[in-house]
C-alpha cells in the first residue's frame, strides 16, 4: 500500500464502516457501536456525518467497499492504541509487517502503536493473539493489547457481561477476564528472571536474577533490573530523586533499546516510587518508542520494585495514559493486571 493510498484510505475509514453498519439513510453515515459498560460514545458520535451524500461520494464509497478492504476496529488501553483485525478465519495475519508499519504511521496511516490479529486458537486455547509493533517487528506479548483483544472478542462474539478466555501468545497462555464494570483483569503468567531467557547479557546479581545491575548508557551508570513478561523489560529507578517527568525519553530511550546487553532489544521503564504501593513510570517501548502505557511494562515494574525491596506486591502504577492495578501474587507467582480497554472507531482501508 502506498503512503498516498493509505492516506486516502484513512480519510474515508470512518465512512466505510465494517460489520454492517446501520444502513445510512440518504448519505447519513452512522456508525453503530454496541459497547459494554464504559464503551465509548464520544468518538463514535464524532464520526456521524449528516451531510447528504452526493452521487460522486456514494460511488466513491461503494467502490472502496468493493475493493480489497481490510476491516479494522481501533482500540485503546490507557492510550496505548491498536488496530484490531478479525483474523479468525486464517492463521496467517491479513497484513504483512511492512503494511502494519504503514498503517500505524500517525501521518500517513491510521495511526497506532501496533496491529493485533485475533486468530484461531492453537494448543487448546480459545484464540491466538499476534501483534506487530509500529515498526513492523513482532513482539511476544502485549498487556494493554490483550485487554483490547478481550473486549474485541466480546464484540465479535456478541458476549455480554463477565467472560474469560484463554489466549495463546508468544509468551504462552494468557487469560483475560472481562469484569462486570467493563475493566479487564489479566492473568499475565509468571515473570521470567533468568538473564539468558529475558534475554540480557547482564550477569545475575541476586538469586540468578539481574537485580540492580550496573549498565553504562551515555557515560552514566544506571542500575537496572531485568524482567521478561514474555517480552523483555529493563527497569530502572534511576537516581534517588529521579522525576520521570524530567526525562528526555526520546533521547535516552533508544540507547537502552539498542544496547548491546539486550540481544533482542528491550523495552525500558523509568520509575519513580511515590509510596510502597504507588509507582509512576514512563516507558520507551521496543519497536514503538514512547507510548502512553505498557501493560507488560507495568507488570515488570512491580516485579522489579519487589525484587529491589521498594514496593509491596500489589501496586497502582501510574502511566502517562492512566493507572493500572498490578499484583504479583506470592501463592502462584503469577502477575495480574487490571485496567480498561475501549473501542475508539472502526473502518476499513484498502491495502
Ligand atoms: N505496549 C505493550 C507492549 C508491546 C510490545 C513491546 N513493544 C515489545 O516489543 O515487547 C504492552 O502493553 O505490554
Amino acid at each position: 500500500m502506498s503512503p498516498a493510498a493509505t492516506a486516502a484510505a484513512t480519510s474515508f475509514a470512518a465512512a466505510a464502516a465494517t460489520a454492517a453498519p446501520t444502513a445510512p439513510s440518504r448519505g447519513c453515515v452512522r456508525l453503530p457501536f454496541r459497547g459494554g459498560p464504559g464503551a465509548p460514545r464520544r468518538a463514535v458520535a464524532s464520526m456521524a456525518v449528516s451531510t447528504p451524500r452526493s452521487a460522486a461520494a456514494a460511488s466513491f464509497l461503494e467502490r472502496r467497499e468493493s475493493e480489497r478492504a481490510l476491516h479494522f476496529v481501533k482500540y485503546q488501553g490507557l492510550g496505548n492504541d491498536f488496530i484490531m483485525v478479525d483474523n479468525r478465519d486464517s492463521s496467517e495475519p491479513k497484513v504483512t509487517p511492512e503494511e502494519a508499519a504503514k498503517l500505524c504511521d500517525r501521518n500517513f496511516g491510521i495511526g497506532a502503536d501496533g496491529v493485533i490479529f485475533v486468530m484461531p486458537g492453537t494448543n487448546g486455547a480459545d484464540y491466538t493473539m499476534r501483534i506487530f509493533n509500529s515498526d513492523g517487528s513482532e513482539p511476544e506479548m502485549c498487556g494493554n493489547g490483550v485487554r483490547c483483544f478481550a473486549r474485541f472478542i466480546a464484540e465479535l462474539e456478541n458476549l455480554q457481561g463477565t467472560h474469560s478466555f484463554t489466549i495463546h501468545t508468544g509468551a504462552g497462555l494468557i487469560i483475560p477476564e472481562i469484569q462486570s464494570d467493563g475493566q479487564v483483569k489479566v492473568d499475565m503468567g509468571e515473570p521470567i528472571l533468568s538473564g539468558p531467557d529475558i534475554p540480557t547479557k547482564l550477569l545475575a546479581t541476586k538469586n540468578k536474577a539481574v537485580v540492580q545491575a550496573e549498565l553504562e548508557v551515555e557515560g552514566l551508570t544506571w542500575h537496572v533490573t531485568c524482567v521478561s513478561m514474555g517480552n523483555p523489560h529493563c527497569v530502572t529507578f534511576g537516581a534517588k530523586d529521579l522525576k520521570v517527568d524530567d526525562l528526555k525519553l526520546s533521547e535516552i530511550g533508544p540507547k537502552f533499546e539498542h544496547h548491546q546487553m539486550f540481544p533482542a532489544r528491550t523495552n525500558t521503564e523509568f520509575v519513580q516510587v511515590l509510596s510502597r504501593s504507588h509507582l509512576k513510570m514512563r516507558v520507551w517501548e521496543r519497536g514503538a518508542g514512547a507510548t502512553l502505557a505498557c501493560g507488560t511494562g507495568a507488570c515488570a515494574v512491580v516485579v522489579a520494585a519487589v525484587l529491589e525491596g521498594r514496593a509491596e506486591r500489589k501496586c497502582v502504577v501510574d502511566l502517562p495514559g492512566g493507572p493500572l492495578e498490578i499484583e504479583w501474587r506470592e501463592d502462584d507467582n503469577h502477575v495480574y493486571m487490571t485496567g480498561p480497554a475501549e473501542a475508539v472507531f472502526y473502518g476499513s482501508v484498502v491495502h
